[in-house]
């Protein structure tokens, strides 16, 4: 048992100089370092790029002995190495070599699956260190071992399928992950199949698309748990079953600002990694009603106003494939339509930050941290029917014409928008940033969209307010359930004579609707509600420290 805790230190070759390699279950780390020659020993190659590299050292400057390591949390995995090196190594060492597959940080966010090879004296050693290695492999238990995976054939530029295929399926069975594929053939095939399916046999679903292939993906999940639970999904009050399952995304969308917001990039192979290593990201979801009626939920935008015109635009040129957004959005720019409503909100406590922070979230985020612990207590205290002590501010109502009415329960950062949508949003903290852009003029609604871009504050504009809340209402001035006949007849008057405003002409535009993770809704009166980490994801917040 000792020795198990005891570092395993050898003399192993990698690309013909010798190393000190050092297996330190302690730390736990697999560290090698290159050591100087000694005469008379070694490679004959290895002396002579020694020699030379001696000299080139001697007429700049001494090179530094670097060394490298790897927690054995980000090993991918360790094989015997097959013959593909040329014969003279092959010869040399008698066949014996071991290949460490391991996660690396390439540019910022995006991870590589690196490999190095070690080259042993001998048999035994080569075994002792592939068990050892294969050991504390072994104790990473929240990796997981089958995963379910939806691929969405249609989604993005349409190369789901090729992406999983080239360049994650390779990865996985590398890290001997066993999967069951499904290639979906219509909308809500997977939704559908996850209401169904035995998910005791999975460690995790994995979805191959955008936005919206995660959203049936985490509608499948959610649904099933409040069914398995017997939770009524329609009562906007029901503290909702969480889900044990982590979802994991493969980006092959449009936007992919969840993979984004929660990753750093939208990258299939860093994402592969960060799946196969077990990462966890706890994550909100906001539920939808209208008139206690069952919605949807939402992980990222819930827009109304300027996202939700775009998005119903954008639905009729999905040809496009991603470009759909750029068109519809300088189309809905040049509309300039407002829209009047009332919104009512409750704000957070304010220990759970403000949207106008300098910090962002993070990876290891102590807001975050700090609600995982309220939420533990708030379950265990449902589980024991005990009561529940809200302490929520009071509600605050704000009637208007708005531009644009944004809930971010997270950044909503992507590829169009580095910082996104509520820079300082958080994943996992039990809060949404409601953002209100009220009526203003072309020029200045265009400030604010290009401050998205740049590094220039989108809230510090005289039209634009932020709030973080936990619950908001919104009820359109116009009546969704307004008599369908005396619409009609307003519309035979007024069409013609439509100035833009539309509060009169009865045309289209009276309402916009909501664009709800990149679906529209069927309502624009509407309540939502934040449930703080319903869900979990393979991943791990934005890193402080990746490589710049
Ligand atoms: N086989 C299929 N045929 C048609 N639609 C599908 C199929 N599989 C899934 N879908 C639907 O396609 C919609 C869009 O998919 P997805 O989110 O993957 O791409 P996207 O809209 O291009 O990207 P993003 O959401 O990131 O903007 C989803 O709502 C999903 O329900
Ligand atoms: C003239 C410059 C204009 C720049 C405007 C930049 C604003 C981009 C902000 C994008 C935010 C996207 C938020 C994410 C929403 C997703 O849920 C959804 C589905 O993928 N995507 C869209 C585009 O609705
Ligand atoms: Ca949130």
């Amino acid at each position: 048992m000792e020795s198990a805790r005891r570092p395993l230190v050898s003399q192993l070759w990698v690309k013909n100089r010798r190393n000190e390699a050092v297996l330190d279950p302690e730390r736990p780390a697999l560290s090698w370092k290159e050591l100087q020659p000694k005469s008379g020993r070694g490679l004959c190659l290895a002396r002579v790029l020694h020699r030379a590299r001696g000299l080139i050292g001697r007429l700049t400057e001494q090179y530094p002995s670097v060394c490298h390591s790897v927690p054995i949390s980000e090993i991918i995995a360790v094989e015997t190495e097959q013959k593909r090196y040329n014969s003279d190594t092959w010869q040399k060492f008698n066949h014996h070599a071991f290949t460490v597959h391991y996660a690396q940080r390439a540019q910022k966010h995006c991870w590589r699956c690196s490999a190095v090879t070690f080259w042993c004296k001998d048999e035994e050693l080569c075994h002792q260190w592939i068990q050892a290695i294969k050991k504390l492999l072994e104790l990473q238990t929240s990796r997981p071992k089958h995963l379910l995976v939806y691929i969405n054939p249609y989604g993005g530029k349409q190369q789901g399928k090729q992406i999983y295929e080239q360049k994650v399926a390779p990865l996985f069975s590398l890290a001997s992950i066993t999967t069951d594929v499904i290639v979906t053939e219509r909308a809500n095939h997977a939704k559908d199949d996850l209401f169904e399916v035995n998910l005791e046999k999975y460690d995790g679903v994995i979805s191959v698309g955008g936005d919206g292939m995660f959203s049936e993906v985490m509608h499948g999940l959610i649904g099933r748990m409040q069914k398995d639970s017997s939770i009524d999904q329609n009562n906007p009050s029901a503290p909702l079953a969480p889900c044990n399952l982590r979802i994991g995304i493969i980006p092959a969308g449009s936007t992919d600002c969840i993979c984004y917001a929660t990753v750093g990039i939208n990258d299939p192979v860093t994402s592969a990694l960060h799946i196969i290593i077990g990462d966890l990201q706890h994550m909100d979801v906001c539920s939808v009603h209208h008139n206690n009626t069952f919605l949807k939920y939402s992980v990222s935008l819930l827009g109304y106003g300027f996202y939700g015109d775009v998005l119903k635009d954008s639905e009729k040129n999905r040809w496009m494939g991603p470009t759909r957004y750029d068109f519809s959005g300088f189309k809905t720019f040049l509309s300039h339509h407002y829209y009047e409503g009332t919104v009512s909100f409750q704000q957070a406590n304010q220990t759970l930050g403000s949207p106008r922070d300098k910090s962002t979230c993070q990876s290891g985020c102590y807001i975050c941290k700090q609600s995982t612990q309220e939420v533990e207590e708030k379950r265990k205290r449902h589980h024991y029917n005990l009561e529940e002590t809200e302490d929520d501010g009071d509600w605050k109502v704000i009637r208007g014409k708005f531009m644009a009415i944004n809930a971010a329960n997270m950044s909503c950062a992507c590829p169009r928008s580095p910082k996104g949508l509520s820079p300082a949003a958080h994943l996992a903290a039990g809060t949404i940033d409601l953002i209100l852009v009220r009526r203003c003029s072309r020029l200045n609604f265009l400030r604010h969209l290009v401050r998205h871009k740049n590094q220039d504050d989108q809230f510090d504009l005289a039209f634009v307010e932020v709030y973080r809340v936990k619950t908001f209402l919104f009820t359109p001035k116009h009546s969704e359930n307004e008599d369908t006949d005396n619409k009609d007849v307003r519309k035979k008057h007024f069409n013609q004579i439509c100035n833009g405003n539309h509060s009169s002409c009865g045309c289209n535009h009276v309402n916009s609707i909501w664009n709800c993770d990149g679906e529209a809704l069927d309502h624009a009166a509407v309540e939502v509600r934040v449930h703080c980490q319903l869900i979990k994801l393979f991943a791990r917040g934005i890193e402080e420290d990746s490589k710049p």
